[in-house]
């Protein structure tokens, strides 16, 4: 299977992206942000980074690239779509996910190693989980707290659609401990912290974050 991993001006974690997708057996696909077209993949990655130097605010301009109309156009076909910290960003300025990412709480740009809950095993990234299992992933931003209006909080609770939620510690002020939501259909996820940086106990905290690539490997298979 294929999996485009997006390259804006500013990304960073594109490559370790790439990576957990074949740690995974999927067949990484580099996408620019100039492209027009999505090159056949079965599913596209928004990594992580400062897309554009995060000018304006994290995610804004990213939102109008070329490749972002092909990835919404896409996701609302059913398309698996994962955002990981800027990319969840990108994916809430775009509209394909609910709510918007703010300042952390105490203004400081937080880098520590993060338990996440896994609130929602029923998406395209997340079935390799258990429900109510505990990870450890690392978490970095700047802009990291999920906001959203009461009603918008009340309809992702009220359906499950948040997947992952923060243990201990709230690390940026996120209402509710949000730490990654899902689209209404469970094929687009956007989540702030960082599971390809965890996909293999050597250079990562744990392996805990590779399950949501052999999640999606098995939901593409399965498809
Ligand atoms: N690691 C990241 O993707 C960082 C996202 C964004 N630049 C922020 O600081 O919030």
């Amino acid at each position: 299977m294929r999996v485009g991993v997006i390259t804006f001006p500013g990304t960073l974690d594109d490559v370790d992206a790439a990576r957990a997708v074949e740690y995974a057996g999927g067949e990484a696909v580099k996408l620019w942000h100039a492209d027009h077209d999505l090159k056949n993949v079965d599913a596209v990655i928004v990594p992580g980074g400062f897309s554009y130097g995060d000018y304006l605010r994290c995610g804004a301009i990213a939102r109008f690239a070329p490749v972002m109309q092909e990835v919404v156009d896409a996701a609302k076909k059913g398309m698996p779509v994962l955002g990981i910290c800027n990319g969840f960003q990108i994916l809430c300025e775009a509209h394909l996910l609910p709510g918007a990412l703010i300042r952390n709480h105490k203004l400081h740009f937080v880098c520590r190693d993060q338990w996440l809950k896994v609130e929602n095993n029923a998406t395209a990234w997340t079935s390799r989980y258990d429900q109510g299992a505990e990870i450890l992933v690392p978490l970095k931003s700047g802009e990291g707290g999920y906001q959203a209006d009461r009603s918008t909080l009340d309809e992702l609770e009220g359906e499950g659609r948040v997947v992952f939620r923060y243990v201990g510690e709230n690390p940026n002020g996120s209402r509710n401990d949000i730490a990654g939501i899902t689209s209404a259909n469970g094929r687009v996820v956007g989540l702030m912290p960082h599971p390809e940086h965890a996909i293999d106990a050597l250079t990562g905290p744990t392996d805990d974050g590779l399950g949501m690539f052999l999640s999606l490997v098995d939901s593409v298979v399965k498809a």
